[in-house]
């Protein structure tokens, strides 16, 4: 590194003194907290991304969001040059970046990071980011933060994408990567056409269903509210009304979006009674969650949710139905057999996880974080992960893409039209639609829409898949949430010593009981999941074991 660069880094970052006494972490999803002491994270951030796309010679994302925070807090993430979450080796420099006291160790810290990695500031390649936000107010400074951070790298260049959805931004750095077209107009051009494509490939026989086409969506006063009223103007074959578009002045996660619907269970804003046994959907904050949920009639407020696991599921029968017809009855030489897997987390209902093996699907567990689902669905040809809040995706290998497009082209020769050959389509047109970097409302909410459509079932004959078992989810405030350890895929406490025997007693006491607590990577919380035979027994077993968070930990309160 040369004295020029030297220089711009010390002089960029005196201007950005970090929030005294703050202690952050890059957590499950990147850095969040009040917007207040953002700004000198952000900067550095902007630091980060440019090293990140000199090491990988490809273009980095930057999405300034906290997603289904209030609307006070922000936060910041990278995006990797695959679209996905930044690699977790780079955590730890993301932390010490972020909590560096001084530009000067700030400085020292860079040049020994570079130094390990081999990042060269030769000018040879010229870092490249592409930077989005989602709709807080506190977006546009940050988003200045972030640019000034980008802009200490000698040569780097910063691309503004303006007001996006997380996984918006994802897609485009993917897109980018592989040397393809990633305007906002070539993600919904993508979208539209490959829904039109499964919704043109439905048999006719199938066309006479139960099913209405209104759909009716909670836009948590956010991003996607915006963009889906950009998606409705260019759709057909589906009506949709966004509610809490953000432009009825209501406030971004106050008592809607998908957070709030499936963490309380109870309608969002601006839904009731008249919205009784109409399919609806929830969308969060930056719309890479997505949650449906429909209103029982006579409800005080009470809604039927259909969580990411019932998306999961749905989503698995659709495509073991491709892949039964295709696998079925093989024609031709070039034959495979797809490897499909699922993926979730211990927050997946059991009653999911029960209908999934009966299915005789493979189903493996990661901890919480959609960077620990994507990297594990990517070990199969066909990969689907769900977090049950909504967070998910469909991923396929580029091996099993190219064994698809050749077994197309192979049947369209033999037996064009044929439902092999249609199996093979919509398998291909989900590729297409379903984001491949990252989790996406959007993609989500059109692919559910074409699968519906094409099974001709109702919200209600999708959430008889499998009837729920009673949960529920506790936030307890403690001291120090870094005091709790977990193992085994965040199942089993290891610290403080004692506390799981004790939750081990608790559980003990109830049918079917199951309870886990971990710190939460996003807001300062120990939260606690229970689960059980009656709702009665879940609140009781979630508010026990809350309490014993609270004696081991002490300090507590319940947000
Ligand atoms: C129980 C729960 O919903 N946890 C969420 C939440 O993480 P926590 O680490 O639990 O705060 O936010 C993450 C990012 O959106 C999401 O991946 C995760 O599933
Ligand atoms: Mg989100």
């Amino acid at each position: 590194m040369d004295d020029k660069q030297r220089s711009l880094l010390l002089e960029s970052s005196s201007r950005f003194p970090p929030p005294p006494g703050a202690k952050l972490s890059y957590g499950t999803a990147g850095f969040r907290a009040d917007a207040l002491i953002l700004q000198s994270t952000v900067f550095r951030v902007g630091i980060l991304a440019a090293l990140r796309s000199l090491k990988t010679q490809s273009v980095i994302g930057l999405m300034i969001t906290a997603s289904h925070n209030k609307v006070s807090d922000n936060g910041i993430k990278i995006a990797d040059p695959c679209g996905g979450m930044l690699s977790q080796d780079w955590e730890p420099f993301a932390d010490e970046l972020a909590n560096a006291p001084d530009p000067q160790t700030l400085l020292s810290l860079i040049i020994e990071f570079a130094k390990k990695e081999k990042i060269s500031f030769d000018g040879a390649f010229s870092a490249e980011i592409l930077l989005g936000r989602d709709t807080r107010p506190s977006g546009e400074s940050l988003l200045e933060a972030a640019k000034q951070g980008i802009n200490s790298i000698v040569g780097a260049v910063v691309h503004d994408m303006g007001i996006l959805t997380t996984p918006q931004l994802h897609w485009m750095v993917r897109a980018r990567n592989k040397g393809l077209k990633a305007t906002e107009a070539d993600y919904f051009g993508q979208l539209l056409s490959s829904f039109r494509c499964i919704m043109d490939l439905i048999p006719n026989e199938r066309k006479i269903n139960e099913i209405e086409d209104r759909l009716i969506v909670d836009g948590a006063n956010g991003v996607g509210g915006e963009k889906l009223e950009a998606v409705k103007k260019m759709l057909s074959g589906l009506v949709i009304e966004v509610l809490n578009s953000g432009k009825e002045g209501g406030i971004l996660n106050e008592g809607v979006g998908a957070d709030f619907v499936q963490k309380e269970k109870v309608v969002p804003h601006g839904f009731g009674s008249n919205h009784e046994g109409i399919r609806c959907a929830s969308l969060d904050g930056d719309a890479d969650r997505l949650v449906y949920f429909s209103v029982p009639s006579n409800s005080s407020s009470k809604i039927d949710l259909v969580d990411g696991d019932k998306i999961l599921s749905l989503f698995a029968v659709f495509i073991k139905e491709q892949l039964s017809i295709l696998e079925g009855d093989m024609k031709g030489n070039n034959n495979y057999k797809a490897r499909l897997g699922v993926v979730q987390t211990a927050y997946a209902n059991g009653a999911s996880t029960d209908y999934l093996k009966h299915l005789g699907l493979e189903v493996v567990f990661t901890p919480t974080g959609v960077k620990y689902l994507h990297t594990r669905a990517a070990q199969y040809d066909i990969g689907i992960y769900f977090e049950a809040n909504g967070h998910g995706t469909i991923l396929f290998s580029e091996h099993y893409l190219s064994w698809l497009e050749a077994k197309n082209n192979e049947l369209s020769s033999i037996s064009q039209g044929s439902e092999l050959q249609t199996a093979a389509l919509r398998l291909l047109a989900v590729s297409k639609l379903i984001n491949q970097a990252v989790g996406d409302a959007l993609s989500g909410l059109l692919l559910v829409e074409a699968i519906l459509q094409h099974m001709g079932w109702s919200i209600h004959r999708w959430s008889e898949l499998y009837q729920d078992l009673p949960s529920r989810q506790l936030k307890v405030k403690v001291v120090d949430r870094t005091a709790v350890v977990t193992a085994n895929a965040e199942t089993v406490v290891v610290r403080p010593p004692s506390l799981q025997e004790a939750i081990n007693a608790e559980i003990a006491k109830y049918t079917r009981g199951r309870s886990f607590i971990r710190p939460s990577g996003t807001e300062d919380v120990i939260r606690v999941y229970a689960e059980a035979s009656t709702q009665e027994e879940v609140d009781n077993l979630a508010n026990s074991v809350a309490e014993l968070v609270d004696q081991f930990l002490g300090g507590g309160s319940f947000p």
